[in-house]
């Protein structure tokens, strides 16, 4: 058992109370007057926030830089290079005016983890690596996950000059542009990481589950399923004023009526399942003229595939029928199938012992949010550890985690991850 250095507990709030101040900092990067903070994936605020995330890594000691694609991997290298490494993280990457702690959390709260174990313990059996993904979000482009889908291999690099952002600019131009060439440069790691043994990642809850049961600790059992399209709507524009009603084809109209079928159907269906029409664009909207195309976003999530699958298809099947209806034509495209994913029970049994041992109120319950750790489930033993966000409010700049909970969930992070670096589970085959 790895000798803890005395006094390693004032050692473990001092690192505590800088994780706060470093997740200060980092909301710096692309704050904006509404008090939210926007990074989209390879702009300048991003590009700034992933490059003092290399720099505050390696001033905690780790081996840190970027992968080809923008990744930022921190490692701590253990004395058993067979051991298969233990990777935690999140994504740097936010919605437009997000919160500061969806993803932030994450990347920091590992990175100083990490520093902290270092500090305390020396050099580990198995090694440690932070991870601060380049994007999970998918609000530049219609995708998600591009950071993590790179190093599990899901997210080939030719889908980079397919897809572009709504000003036209495709990802392997701002991945270019960003100084990030994976279709040429040589690899830090490969695109598709074989040798991974686990996957931890902390993220605050983005919903009131926790704050409702009063635990601040939440150990995540699965992670909703989602799938994201985008539906093209198209009638035909003509004069505001001389077009009859029942002469027109009015494609925004149309789209209305969809929009509101999706929440009736929705709501319908009834719990788990949640379907989200967040973005809808008037092709050349101009108030004297029917409008003749729009586009709008579906984002439809469910605990079970089967279920979510179905859903989809009675929708889809109503939004034509509206179309038919009205003299539309309606085109869809699915950008993301992620389906749901269970995390891994020994390593949540892991955090259970964690937060027995901090004294930490803890529940089980599952993700209605998607993260990272949802392409490593799949491949790798993979766990999560949330912490409350008051109110339930996330993708917002009224995101908010109690300090004292952003502590609670270091402290369990750490013991996890000294469990599996240095203590009974570092000899562990995962
Ligand atoms: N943690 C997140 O907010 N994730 C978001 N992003 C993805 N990819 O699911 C979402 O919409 O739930
Ligand atoms: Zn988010
Ligand atoms: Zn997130």
């Amino acid at each position: 058992m790895a000798k803890r250095v005395p006094n390693s507990l004032d050692l473990l709030s001092q690192f505590g109370e800088r994780m706060l101040a470093e997740l200060e900092e980092l909301s710096s990067y692309g704050a904006n007057a509404e008090g939210g903070v926007t990074r989209l994936l390879y702009t300048e605020p991003w590009l700034m926030a992933q490059r003092a995330i290399v720099n505050k890594m390696q001033q905690l000691g780790l081996e840190a830089g970027f992968d080809a694609v923008g990744n930022v991997f921190g490692k701590l290298p253990g004395s058993q290079p067979d051991a298969k490494p233990l990777l935690t993280g999140s994504h740097i990457d936010t919605v437009k005016t997000g919160g500061k702690y969806d993803g932030a959390y994450g990347v920091v709260a590992s990175m100083m983890a990490l520093g902290y174990l270092k500090a305390a313990y020396g050099a580990p059996k198995r090694t440690l690596e932070a991870v601060s993904f380049c994007e999970e979000e998918g609000s530049r482009f219609p995708l998600a996950y591009w950071g993590s889908g790179h190093v599990t291999g899901v997210r080939p690099l030719q889908l980079a000059a397919e897809i572009a952002d709504s000003d036209g600019v495709t990802l392997l131009e701002a991945m270019r542009e960003a100084g990030f060439d994976a279709t040429t440069a040589g690899q830090q790691y490969p695109a598709k990481r074989e040798f991974i043994g686990g996957y931890i990642e902390i993220h605050i809850e983005q919903g009131s589950i926790l704050t409702y049961k009063k635990k601040q600790i939440g150990i995540v059992t699965a992670i909703v399923g989602q799938i994201r399209l985008t539906v093209q709507v198209t009638g035909s524009s003509n004069h505001a004023g001389t077009t009859p009603m029942k002469m027109r084809k009015d494609a925004l109209a149309g789209a209305a009526e969809m929009v509101a079928i999706t929440e009736q159907m929705a709501l319908e269906a009834g719990e788990p399942l949640v379907a989200t029409v967040g973005r809808l664009e008037v092709k050349r909207g101009t108030s004297n003229v029917v409008p003749g195309e729009v586009e709008f976003t579906l984002d439809i999530r469910h605990t079970d595939e089967p279920e979510m699958r179905t859903f989809c298809v009675r929708l889809l099947t109503k939004l034509e029928e509206i179309a038919m209806r009205r003299g539309l034509t309606i085109e869809t495209v699915e950008n993301l199938h992620a389906p749901p994913v269970a995390m891994q029970e020994s390593m949540a049994n892991e955090i259970e012992a964690a937060c027995e041992a901090g004294g930490f109120l803890h529940m089980r319950l599952p993700s209605g949010a998607g993260h990272d750790a949802q392409l490593f489930g799949p491949i790798c033993p993979s766990a999560m550890i949330f912490v409350p966000s008051v109110d339930g409010i996330s993708h917002s700049p009224e995101e908010f985690t109690e300090a004292d909970d952003l502590i609670a969930g270091f402290h369990t992070l750490v013991q996890v991850l000294y469990q599996y670096g240095y203590g009974g589970k570092a000899d562990e085959i995962l």
